[in-house]
């Protein structure tokens, strides 16, 4: 793969957007690359969580804003489809996703930010969604996401004047999870991660499928949802090892069986 690069350090599967000197911008290439290097690591049952994150002196500063020359409506919208896809597999896949977020979170580069299920920022960086003053706007989901992020007033505010903002001012709001100096970015995120990694795998599938889709349907579809993933839960192996292990005061481990 060219336009990513995927190391595995079990169980954290790091996948790092690898186009530097363009402050890793998203082109056609590498929104597929970044869908085979996904499903590198969520069919490989030793990687629990997964970290996103860029080489270099950015996350990422959007999409590839070059490749807009060559596009018409057609193919824009195959561009911005084919983009806002990824986006959405990567939201719902089964295990839980970190995005270590380094310089900038641009356009494209955000909205990537935005379907990882936790985001963790160095101070410096800078986050918006720039697209209005390039005549166009979110198109990689951006205009759903981030009104359920962080609410309509702020998330209009961004998208309409296209201001970025920094990284304490995106924790204040609930855009970032986050905020640590750099030299402490790597190890803070592995930490986080690891975390995650220790925990039952599904229940953390079930919590994502609530979240994810309960937060667009009725309330009582989604209580009702939550109630019957108690039948799922309490059929595993990983429901009977927590509570025993409580009971025994002792660590739990999980297997996700
Ligand atoms: C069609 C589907 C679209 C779907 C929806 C998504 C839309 C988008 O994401 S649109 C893009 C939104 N992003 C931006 O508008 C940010 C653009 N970049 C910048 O404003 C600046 O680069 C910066 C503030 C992020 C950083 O400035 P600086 O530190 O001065 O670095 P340079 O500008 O010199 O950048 C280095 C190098 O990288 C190239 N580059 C930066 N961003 C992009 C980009 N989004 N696409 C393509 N190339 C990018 C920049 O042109 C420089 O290249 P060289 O001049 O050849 O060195």
């Amino acid at each position: 793969m060219e336009t990513i690069v995927v190391k595995k350090e079990t169980p954290i599967g790091w996948i790092y957007l690898n186009r530097p000197d363009r402050l890793n911008a998203i082109n056609q290439q590498m929104i597929k690359e970044l869908r085979q290097g996904i499903d590198e690591m969520l069919y490989d049952s030793d990687i629990k969580v997964i970290i996103i994150t860029g080489n270099g002196k950015a996350f990422s500063a959007g999409a590839d804003i070059s490749q807009f020359k060559e596009l018409n409506g057609y193919t824009a919208w195959q561009f911005a489809k084919s983009g806002r896809e990824l986006m959405d597999y990567i939201e719902n896949i089964n295990k839980p996703t970190i995005a270590m977020i380094n310089g900038y979170a641009l356009g494209g580069g955000l909205e990537l930010a935005m379907a990882c299920d936790i985001r963790i920022a160095a101070e410096e960086t800078q986050l918006g969604l720039p697209e209005i003053n390039l005549g166009i706007y979110p198109g990689f989901g951006g205009t759903q996401r981030l009104v359920r992020l962080i609410g309509k007033g702020k998330a209009l505010e961004l998208m309409l004047t296209g201001d970025r903002i920094s990284a304490k001012e995106a924790e204040k709001i609930g855009l970032v999870n986050k905020v640590v100096p750099l030299s402490n970015l790597e190890q803070e995120t592995r930490n986080f991660a690891l975390k995650l990694a220790e925990k039952p795998p599904i229940s953390i599938a079930l919590i994502k499928l609530l979240v994810n889709q309960g937060i667009d349907l009725p309330i009582l579809a989604g209580l009702n949802m939550e109630s019957l993933g108690w039948g799922v839960v309490f059929s595993t192996e990983d429901e009977k090892e927590g509570v025993s292990a409580f009971l025994e005061k002792r660590k739990a481990q999980f297997k996700g069986k």
